[in-house]
C-alpha cells in the first residue's frame, strides 16, 4: 500500500461555483459529465461571499451589537438557493427536500446558539471558528443535495476527521491521526456514490472547530487527496487556468498549459491568489496532479501542474495589496547583530506575522508583512523596549516571476519603489498605490 494510487478524483468547488441554485445546478452537470462512473470526492466552499457575511456577524456578536438583520440575510439568501433546487425536482422527491430544509435548519440553530455563546471574555479566534464554519456545513448540504438526485450521494461531515492542533484560524493538520481517519471512513461511503464534504474545516481532538485560514478550501482538497492517495485534484473555477496574472488586475494574461509544482508553489507564495498556497506541498510529496479548470468551459484543458519539466516561462505578475512595511533600528544605533535578528523573528513568530519580504542595512532591518493591525500592534508592544519602530500601512507588493528587462519597465514606470528587491528569477518591489 505504501506508495500505491487510488482512482479516486478530488474536485473542489469554491465559493463562485457554488454562489447559487444555477451554480448548483452547473455544478451538477459538470460531475455528472466528467467523472464516468470513478469514485468521487467533492470539497466544497461557502455560496459566494458568505464567509465575509459570517465575519462580519461575528464581529458584531463580539462587540455585543444586534446581528439578527444580518443573520436573517443569510438564512435567506440559502434558502433561495434550496428553493432553487428543489424546484428542480419537485415532483420527484418531496422527501430529500423536506430533509434538506431540516438540515440546513438545524445548522441555522447551531449558528443562532453559538451566536448567543459568544463573549468578549473568551479567545477571539477560538470563537471565529465556531461561526465562521458554517457557511461551508450549509453550502456542503445543499450540493449533496442536488447530487444525490443523479446518484447516491453521502454528505460528510469533515470535522472530526481533519484533525488539527487549536491554532484557531490557522489549524495546523496532524497527518498521521488524520490520514488513519480518513482511510477508514472514506472508502466505505466511495462505494455507494460520491461523497460531499466541506473544505475550510477541522477539528480538535476536543471536538472544537477549528479553521484552516481564509482561501483554505483549496488545502482541504489537498488534504484529503494526499490522505487517501487520490489519483488527480480538480480545482473548478472562473478562470481559463492557472494563468501569468490575475486576469482583473492584468490585461492580456495568458494561460500556462502545464507548469511544475515549484513553480506554481512559487506564484502562490507572493500572492497569487488563484489556489491557496499551502495546497502544493502535499500533492507535490505524493506526485498527485492538480488541475485548475473553468467551471464557465469544464471541456477546456485548464492547467495542469505536476512533476514536469518545461521551457522558460513567460513572466508572471503577482500583485499583494494590503502590505506593511515595518523597520526596527536599535535605539543606541548600534548595528544589527545576529542578536537583535533573533529577537526581532522571536517577535514576529509570537505575533503569527509571516514576512514577506525582508531587507538589512547597518542599523535598521525592514519586514514587509500582511498588514492585520491587532498582530501588528502586539508586535510593537513585544520590540518597543528594544528598537525603535517605524511602520508603513496600506502597501502594495509586487513581484514579477521570470522577469526580463521589458516585464520590469512594464510595471514600474510611473511608479515610487520604496523598497526593491532581486533575485535571478525574480522581481519584487514595494509601492503605495
Ligand atoms: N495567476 C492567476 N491565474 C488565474 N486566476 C488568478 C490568478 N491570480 C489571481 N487569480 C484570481 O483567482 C480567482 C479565482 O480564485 P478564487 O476567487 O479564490 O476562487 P474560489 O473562491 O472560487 O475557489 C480568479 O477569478 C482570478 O481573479
Ligand atoms: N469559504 C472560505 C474558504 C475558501 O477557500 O473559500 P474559496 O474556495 O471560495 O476561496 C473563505 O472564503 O475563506
Amino acid at each position: 500500500m505504501a506508495n500505491e494510487r487510488t482512482d479516486l478524483q478530488v474536485y473542489k468547488f469554491g465559493g463562485a461555483s457554488v454562489k447559487d441554485a444555477a451554480a448548483i445546478l452547473n455544478l451538477k452537470h459538470i460531475v455528472e459529465t466528467t467523472v464516468q462512473g470513478r469514485p468521487l470526492l467533492i470539497v466544497v466552499s461557502a455560496m459566494g461571499k458568505t464567509t465575509n457575511a459570517l465575519e462580519e456577524i461575528y464581529g458584531l456578536a463580539y462587540a455585543g451589537e444586534d446581528y439578527d438583520n444580518q443573520v436573517k440575510h443569510l438564512k435567506d439568501f440559502h434558502w433561495l438557493a434550496a428553493a432553487g433546487l428543489s424546484q428542480e425536482y419537485a415532483t420527484t422527491r418531496a422527501g430529500d427536500t423536506e430533509n434538506l430544509y431540516d438540515d440546513l435548519e438545524e445548522h441555522f440553530e447551531e449558528l443562532d446558539q453559538a451566536l448567543v455563546d459568544i463573549s468578549p471574555r473568551h479567545d477571539y479566534d477560538q470563537q471565529y471558528d465556531q461561526i465562521v464554519s458554517f457557511g461551508e456545513l450549509l453550502a456542503s448540504r445543499l450540493v449533496a443535495f442536488a447530487l444525490n438526485l443523479y446518484h447516491k450521494t453521502t454528505w460528510l461531515d469533515c470535522r472530526p476527521l481533519i484533525r488539527t492542533d487549536r491554532n484557531w484560524r490557522e489549524g495546523r493538520v496532524n497527518w498521521s491521526v488524520t490520514e488513519a481517519a480518513l482511510t477508514k471512513a472514506v472508502p466505505p461511503l466511495l462505494k455507494a456514490g460520491p461523497v460531499v464534504t466541506q473544505g475550510f474545516l477541522g477539528g480538535t481532538v476536543r471536538k472544537a472547530t477549528t479553521t484552516l485560514g481564509r482561501e483554505g478550501s483549496d488545502y482541504s482538497a489537498a488534504i484529503f487527496a494526499y490522505c487517501l492517495r487520490a489519483e488527480s485534484v480538480t480545482i473548478w473555477k472562473d478562470v481559463a487556468g492557472l494563468l501569468n496574472a490575475d486576469p482583473k488586475l492584468f490585461a492580456d494574461t495568458v494561460r500556462y498549459p502545464e507548469i511544475s509544482y515549484q513553480e506554481t508553489i512559487e506564484m502562490a507564495y507572493y500572492g497569487a491568489s488563484v489556489i491557496h498556497p499551502k495546497t502544493l506541498k502535499p500533492l507535490a510529496d505524493r506526485h498527485i496532479p492538480l488541475r485548475v479548470k473553468s467551471f464557465l468551459d469544464p471541456a477546456a484543458a485548464g492547467t495542469l501542474i505536476h512533476d514536469c519539466q518545461h521551457p522558460p516561462l513567460v513572466p508572471a505578475f503577482i500583485r499583494k495589496g494590503g502590505q506593511c512595511l515595518l523597520s526596527f533600528e536599535s535605539k543606541d544605533f548600534a548595528f544589527i547583530s545576529e542578536e537583535n535578528l533573533e529577537v526581532i523573528f522571536g517577535a514576529l513568530a509570537q505575533a503569527r506575522l509571516k514576512i514577506n519580504l525582508m531587507q538589512n542595512s547597518a542599523i535598521s532591518f525592514s519586514v514587509c508583512v500582511d498588514y492585520a493591525e491587532a498582530r501588528v500592534q502586539r508586535l510593537l508592544v513585544l520590540l518597543q523596549g528594544q528598537f525603535r519602530t517605524h511602520y508603513n500601512a496600506d502597501l502594495t507588493l509586487f513581484t514579477i516571476k521570470n522577469y526580463d528587462q521589458a516585464s520590469i519597465e512594464q510595471l514600474t514606470s510611473g511608479r515610487v519603489l520604496l523598497l526593491e528587491q532581486r533575485t535571478r528569477s525574480t522581481f519584487q518591489f514595494l509601492v503605495r498605490e
